[in-house]
């Protein structure tokens, strides 16, 4: 059923991605409601409990995805105030919802207006407030709690994230992409400051590059910058991936890794920290082509990058991802001389906007699909 979805949804032509990957989430609606306010007790004057509010709270580590999953229904409700009665004369009040969302988010209302910034780890905002008990002002009679739809937005860093070991060429691949030289961007929900690159295309679109520093081999296990880097990764669109040509090694301590192997090591540092990192539309840029005998290896190599799950089995185990990585383009260039950089940003864009693209269209498949397992005919 899905599958012919699918089919209906997308005309003939247009091609649907090959792999169908879940989908990371930087915008989510949530519908809020405090819980209504419970009764009165006219005869004796009791007052009904006021009615559960509905709060985000910040949180490092959380993702929008979690909370969609938590609600699937995108209502989140609070407990109604209990009942005034004899008792309990004053009514207890009803239980509120904690919605754990992640730091760095941007609550605006169905008006488009910014309501709340969480930017802080344990930032708490109240999303719905709870219904006034019923008392002698309201005639005995528990009022309904706030109800609104809200959008919470994840702040991006940048459209495109820079991901690659230390000396791969992430600086000089920003300053050439990049008319003006990178800026140090600085935001309120992060520690780290990413160096930004903006590609001016020739319609006056924008698209920002940020260059994420200090990934090696272990970050996922909180080495080097480990996590600081890591969990700026998700607040990216698209990721590009940077790999040298010739390999890399950290230092003398470090095994020597060549480029295959350094695609692997960091498909695997991407997968042990959130293997759904690995779901953003990614592109290989592969650096110093400029370099003697760089063209004859990347012509080698390039039949493996391309299915890197050929490669598995003599990719040694440390560095042997579960979850392969897939590559919307795999392209070579030289950095430092400028060379394939116009395919790599015009490659940026096309992947940007088919991942937009995918966006728009992915959650009413997911919602048909739903629908038809609900509604459907029962298939046996
Ligand atoms: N031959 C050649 N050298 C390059 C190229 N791109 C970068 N380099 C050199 O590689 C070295 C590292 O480049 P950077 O741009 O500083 O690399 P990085 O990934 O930002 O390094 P970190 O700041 O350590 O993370 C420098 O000496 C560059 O000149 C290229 O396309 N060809």
């Amino acid at each position: 059923m899905v599958f012919l979805t699918r089919k209906l949804l997308f005309p003939a032509g247009k091609s649907v991605r090959k792999h169908l990957r879940s989908h990371f989430l930087d915008s989510l609606r949530l519908t809020v409601t405090g819980g209504h306010g419970g009764s009165g007790f006219p005869k004796i004057g009791g007052v009904g409990g006021q009615g559960g509010c509905v709060y985000f709270v910040a949180k490092e580590g959380c993702s929008l995805k979690r909370v969609s999953k938590d609600y699937s229904t995108k209502r989140v409700k609070a407990a109604p105030g209990e009942d005034s009665s004899k008792i309990r004369l004053l009514g207890r009040r009803g239980k509120d919802e904690q919605v754990t969302v992640p730091v760095g988010i941007t609550v605006i209302d169905d008006t488009g207006r910014t309501i709340g910034e969480l930017n802080e780890d344990g930032k708490t905002f109240k999303a719905a407030g709870g219904g006034p008990g019923g008392c002698s002002g309201n005639s005995f009679i528990g009022q309904p709690g706030q109800s609104r739809t809200l959008t919470l937005d994840l702040k991006l860093i940048a459209d495109a994230g820079l991901v690659g070991f230390p000396n791969a060429g992430k600086s000089t691949f920003l300053k050439a992409i990049s008319k003006a030289s990178p800026k140090i961007a600085s935001y309120p929900f992060t520690t780290i400051k990413p160096q930004l690159g903006i590609v001016d295309y020739t319609d006056f679109r924008q698209i920002s590059v940020a260059d994420l520093p200090g990934l090696i081999e272990g970050a996922h296990a909180n080495i080097g910058m480990g996590h600081k880097f890591l969990k700026h990764v998700e607040r990216t669109r698209i990721l590009i991936l940077i790999v040298d040509i010739f390999g890399f090694q950290l230092s003398p301590q470090h095994m020597r890794r060549n480029c295959l192997e350094n695609v692997y090591a960091l498909n695997r540092e991407l997968e042990l920290y959130d293997s759904t990192l690995l779901d953003k539309p990614s592109i290989l840029l592969v650096n110093k082509t400029d370099l003697d005998g760089a063209t004859q290896e990347f012509d080698r190599i390039k039949s493996q990058l391309h299915r890197l799950e050929q490669g598995l089995e003599g990719c040694p185990e440390e560095i042997r991802p579960e979850k392969l990585i897939e590559f919307e383009r795999i392209l070579p260039i030289s950095a430092r001389e400028r060379i394939g950089i116009e395919k790599v940003t015009s490659a940026i864009r096309e992947v940007l906007d088919e991942a937009a693209e995918e966006n728009l269209k992915e959650p009413d498949v997911e919602i048909l699909a739903r629908k038809n397992r609900e509604f459907g005919p029962k298939v046996v």
